[in-house]
C-alpha cells in the first residue's frame, strides 16, 4: 500500500487492468463460484479473478491463457464477502495481531478499532508507525479516534489536545471519531469536543456515539451535534428510537451485553422489515467470548430469527462498508474490491471453511494459514511493565468506610461499610474486600473497599485496568502484596494468590495490558481465571471487564480514577488520591 494514493499506486492499478487484457495473469481464479451478490440479493454463479489483494473481475469469463494462476473449483461452496467488525477494542487482553488472527479464522477480516490504548500509551508519531506496520497483516485494520478517555485524568486536557486529536482524525486509516463516552460533557457545553466533531464531519468521517439509556431528546440533540451511529441499544425499542432519530444502529452482542437475540426479536415484533441501517458488533468482548466464533456467531443468531440471508450477511459486511464510505473496497464480491472472501459449506452456516484475506488464504479447508508479520513490539515502545517501586508499610492503611458496591460485571453503587478495617485480614464470611489502585509510576494510591466482588479471595493484582494503573484486591494484605510482587516481577499481568501461593496468572507483557499469546491459549488462561474467581464468590462472568471499568466514568455511579474516588452523577471527587513517594528499586 502506498500512502500517497488512496490504496493502490497508479502502477498497481495499471497492472490490475493488464490482467483483464491478458498481459498479466491473475494470481487466482475462483471458478464456478456461487456467490452472494449483495446488490441483487441473489446467489449467482461466476468466475472470480484475483490479482494481488484485489478482485479484478467477476463474471462469466475465464482468462484466455489458462496457466500461471491457482484455479480453485468452487463447486459446492458458497462465497460471501469477508465480515467486518465495525467496533473493535483491540487490546482486551489480546493484542491487535492476535485478535486479527483469531477473527480471521471465523471470517472477520476487517477490523475497525479503538485507538484509546495506543493513544494513551504512545506518541502520535510512534502510534502511526505502528499503524503502518499493521498494514502488513492479511487482515485490514482501520481505526477510530477517541475524544475522551472514559475516566478522570488530572491532566486530561493535555492528553486530549487538538493537535494530537486532529492528527489522528486526519490519518487515512482512521474512519471515525468517538466513541463518545464523554457525551455528557459535550451536551454540557464542551465546545472543544464539538469542534472535533465538526472536524470529523469536515473530513467526511463518521462519529460513533456511546449513548446507553439516552432519551429520544438526547439522541436527537447528539444527532444534531454530528453523531452518526450508536451501539448501546439494549432493547428493540431503543434500537428503533435511534433509527427514528436518524442513526445507523450497531446491534451489539458482547461478553457483558449479549443482547442480539432480544434486539432482533423485538425489532421484528415492532414491525421492522428493512435492515439496511443496522449492523453487528461484538464491542471488544474479552477472549473467552470469542472461543467459538466472532461475527459469524452474530450472523447465525440473525439467521435463526428468520432474517433473510442477504440481510444477515449484509449486517456483517455490506451495510458497514457503505456506512463508512468504503463500498468500493469492502462489503461485496465485485470487481475492484479487496479480495476478502469467505467460503461456506452451506448458505445457512456463516462459519467459513476457507477464508481469503487480501487475496491470500488465511484459512483453507479448515486449516489455519494465517501468516502474521513479526512485530518487534519494543520498537514501538510496547514492552513489559518495569515498575521500579514497591509497596511499602504505609500503603496498607485502609480507613475510609466509603466503598464501591459491584452490582453486576461493571455497574457499581456507593456503599458505606461497617466492618473493622484495622485488621490485616477481612472475614471470609462476607463479600467485602480491600481495594487499592496505585498509579503506574508509584506516585499515588487510593485505598478503598469493594463489596460484591468476591468472598474468599486471598489477594489479586492486575496491571490490566482502564487507565494503565495497578489494581490490587483481596481479603488478606499479605496475599495482596505477594500478588503485587509477582505481577511486578513478570512485567505486568493478573496474578491470583492464596495463602502466599500463586494459584493462577496471566502474563501481559505488552504494557501490562495485552498478552502475546495466541488467542486459543489466552482463552484457556482467561477461562481458568474466571472459574477460580467464581469459586471464590465472584458472581458475574467477565472479570476482565470488571477490572477494566473500575475507572470508567461513562458508567454509573462510583469509580476509581487517577483523580480519586469519583461520584459520576455529581461529577465530584469523593476522596483524593494519597500521594506516595515511590522508593525506587
Ligand atoms: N467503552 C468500551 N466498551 C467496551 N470495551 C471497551 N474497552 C475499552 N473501552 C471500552
Amino acid at each position: 500500500m502506498d500512502n500517497k494514493n488512496y490504496r493502490w499506486s497508479n502502477k498497481q492499478i495499471r497492472n490490475h487492468v493488464k490482467v483483464l487484457d491478458g498481459v498479466i495473469h491473475p494470481n487466482m481464479v475462483l471458478k464456478n463460484a456461487t456467490y452472494l451478490n449483495t446488490y441483487l440479493h441473489q446467489w449467482l454463479v461466476a468466475n472470480i479473478w484475483i490479482y494481488d489483494d484485489r478482485i479484478v473481475y467477476v463474471g462469466e469469463y475465464l482468462p484466455e491463457n489458462s496457466c500461471g494462476y491457482e484455479e480453485i473449483d468452487c463447486q459446492g461452496q458458497y462465497l460471501v464477502p469477508g465480515y467486518i467488525e465495525p467496533h473493535a477494542h483491540p487490546d482486551q487482553l489480546y493484542n491487535p495481531l492476535t485478535l486479527a488472527k483469531h477473527a480471521g479464522q471465523f471470517g472477520t477480516t476487517t477490523l475497525i478499532s479503538d485507538n484509546l490504548g495506543i493513544f494513551l500509551e504512545l506518541t502520535t508519531q510512534v502510534a502511526f508507525e505502528l499503524l503502518n506496520k499493521f498494514r502488513e497483516l492479511p487482515s485490514t485494520m482501520y481505526w477510530w479516534c477517541r475524544f475522551d478517555a472514559q475516566t478522570e485524568f488530572p491532566n486530561n486536557d493535555e492528553i486530549f489536545n487538538t493537535e494530537d486529536v486532529t492528527s489522528w482524525l486526519q490519518h487515512e486509516s482512521v474512519l471515525q471519531g468517538g466513541e463518545l463516552t464523554g457525551w455528557p460533557k459535550l451536551l454540557n457545553g464542551d465546545d472543544q469536543m464539538l469542534s472535533w466533531l465538526q472536524e470529523t464531519k469536515r473530513l467526511h468521517k463518521k462519529v460513533e456515539g456511546h449513548l446507553p439509556g439516552a432519551s429520544e431528546r438526547t439522541l436527537a440533540k447528539l444527532m444534531l451535534m454530528g453523531t452518526d451511529c450508536d451501539h448501546e441499544a439494549m432493547t428493540g425499542q431503543e434500537a428503533l428510537t435511534r433509527l427514528m432519530q436518524g442513526y445507523t444502529v450497531s446491534l451489539r452482542h458482547s461478553s457483558i451485553r449479549p443482547d442480539l437475540d432480544i434486539l432482533i426479536k423485538e425489532l421484528i415484533e415492532l414491525g421492522v422489515q428493512k435492515f439496511d441501517r443496522f449492523f453487528f458488533t461484538t464491542d471488544g468482548s474479552h477472549p473467552h467470548f470469542y472461543e467459538n466464533g466472532m461475527t459469524d456467531e452474530l450472523i447465525k443468531i440473525a439467521i435463526n430469527h428468520g432474517i433473510p440471508l442477504t440481510d444477515a450477511y449484509n449486517m456483517a459486511s455490506f451495510n458497514i462498508a457503505r456506512y463508512y464510505n468504503m463500498e468500493h473496497l469492502h462489503g461485496s464480491i465485485a470487481t475492484g474490491r479487496i479480495a476478502n472472501i469467505n467460503f461456506l459449506e452451506s448458505k445457512n452456516n456463516p462459519t467459513p471453511i476457507s477464508v481469503l484475506a487480501k487475496g491470500k488464504w488465511i484459512k483453507q479447508d479448515r486449516k489455519d494459514k494465517f501468516v502474521s508479520p513479526s512485530i518487534e513490539w519494543n520498537k514501538y515502545q510496547i514492552s513489559p511493565l518495569h515498575l521500579n517501586w514497591s509497596l511499602e508499610e504505609d500503603d496498607w492503611s485502609f480507613s475510609t468506610s466509603n466503598g464501591i458496591h459491584l452490582i453486576n460485571n461493571v455497574i457499581t453503587k456507593p456503599y458505606e461499610s461497617s466492618i473493622d478495617l484495622s485488621k490485616e485480614e477481612l472475614s471470609f464470611e462476607d463479600d467485602e474486600c480491600f481495594l487499592m489502585m496505585v498509579g503506574r509510576d508509584g506516585s499515588w494510591r487510593i485505598n478503598t473497599l469493594v463489596k460484591g466482588f468476591a468472598q474468599q479471595l486471598g489477594g489479586f493484582a492486575s496491571s490490566y485496568s482502564g487507565t494503565g494503573d495497578i489494581i490490587i484486591i483481596g481479603k488478606r494484605k499479605t496475599d495482596m502484596l505477594t500478588a503485587f510482587d509477582r505481577m511486578r516481577k513478570i512485567g505486568g499481568g493478573m496474578v491470583l494468590v492464596e495463602e502466599n501461593h500463586i494459584l493462577h496468572e496471566i502474563s501481559l507483557p505488552l504494557t501490562g495490558i495485552m498478552s502475546d499469546l495466541d488467542m486459543g491459549f489466552l482463552i484457556k488462561k482467561e477461562k481458568k481465571m474466571i472459574e477460580l474467581f467464581k469459586e471464590r464468590g465472584y458472581k458475574y462472568n467477565d472479570i476482565a471487564f470488571t477490572l477494566l471499568f473500575f475507572s470508567a466514568t461513562h458508567l454509573p455511579f462510583i469509580r476509581l480514577t487517577p483523580s480519586g474516588l469519583y461520584d459520576v452523577k455529581n461529577r465530584k471527587v469523593l476522596a483524593s488520591p494519597t500521594k506516595r513517594v515511590p522508593a525506587f528499586h
